[in-house]
């Protein structure tokens, strides 16, 4: 099976194959069709359909190279009851006729952060500010830091890759 996954982040290729068994996995850079931080859980989701479709289509007419484009998008949005801000993340599949979609853990944002973000910062230059760290997005990434490394951003992510393989994956849906 040959999967590729819409993004140059290595996190990305790393949480799918996670989650795929012995699949092999390419990466490959493609537009989100969204800014480069998503607001809302509508805009993560778009993104996330958006990569994997276009992820899915460089393998040529009707895909004969891949079974599976992945698109992973990482977000910010809030929740009915729960105002403040959270790091969200989206998974989508799609075999070049139906798309799976699923979500990840969502972990709220340290004030000092939310109020970056709301200004309009992108969160993972806002993230490598406060710890001092270099591309933290591309390591355990919010995920980890904001969990004291309970779990990371390519486990996080690979939670919503596995649900978004669901429909491919499960004879209930
Ligand atoms: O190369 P791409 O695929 O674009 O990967 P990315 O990590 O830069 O981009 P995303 O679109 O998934 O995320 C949107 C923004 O949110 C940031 N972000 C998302 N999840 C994060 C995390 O766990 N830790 C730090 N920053 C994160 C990310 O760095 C971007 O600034």
């Amino acid at each position: 099976m040959r999967i590729v996954v819409g993004s140059a982040n290595p996190v990305k290729k790393a949480a799918v194959e996670a989650v795929v068994g012995d699949a092999t996995v390419d990466a490959i850079a493609v537009p989100s069709g969204v800014p480069e931080q998503p607001r809302g859980h509508a805009e993560t989701i778009a993104g996330a359909q958006t990569r994997a479709w276009e992820a899915f289509d460089t393998g040529g007419d009707e895909s004969a190279v891949y079974d599976y484009g992945v698109g992973l998008e990482g977000g910010v949005a809030s929740f009915d009851g729960a105002d403040d801000l959270y790091l969200v993340m989206w998974a989508a599949v799609t075999d070049g006729v139906r798309v799976g979609r699923g979500a990840g853990p969502s972990v709220r944002l340290p004030s000092r952060v939310a109020v970056r973000i709301r200004n309009g910062e992108e969160l993972g230059p806002v993230m490598d500010d406060v710890l001092g760290t270099d591309d933290i997005a591309k390591k355990e990434g919010a995920a980890g830091a904001l969990t004291g490394g309970r779990i990371d951003r390519e486990t996080a992510l690979s939670t919503a890759v596995a649900g978004a393989f669901g429909p491919f994956v499960s004879e209930l849906y």
